[in-house]
């Protein structure tokens, strides 16, 4: 467990600040297999995940998506045939929070533990 993903979501209003490039920069690297990008003018972070099979994609959606209701922040997930593809953003802001960050690292411990 990383010291991003013991920490949990807080509440994000919508006047909450957004994730400055200097804070981005050293958050990113306690989580580098996420890639931040801009989708629709959002920044946004986004990771592939591959497996052996639908199936396996389908429980590692699951249970992302448990813990994403655990934390009341949610991603944008695509399942498909040996892969699913996991982003994350704050759309209260529209656009990243640490939140984001945090979701990532839980998201790399749920694949971890498979
Ligand atoms: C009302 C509810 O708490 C909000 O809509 C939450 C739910 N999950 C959320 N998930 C994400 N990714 N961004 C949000 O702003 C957000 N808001």
């Amino acid at each position: 467990m990383s010291d991003l993903s013991a920490q949990k979501c807080e509440a994000c209003r919508a006047d909450a600040p957004k994730v400055s490039d200097e804070e981005l920069a050293v958050l990113i690297k306690q989580i580098p297999d996420w890639v931040p990008e801009v989708r629709d003018g959002i920044m946004q972070l986004e990771r592939v995940f591959k497996f052996k099979n639908f199936k396996q994609a389908l429980e590692f959606t699951n249970k992302v998506g448990a813990m994403a209701e655990d934390e009341g922040h949610h991603p944008g997930l695509l399942t498909e045939w040996g892969k699913v593809t996991v982003t994350w953003w704050s759309h209260s802001i529209k656009g990243l929070h640490k939140n984001d960050f945090v979701c990532a690292a839980k998201t790399d411990d749920v694949f971890a533990a498979l």
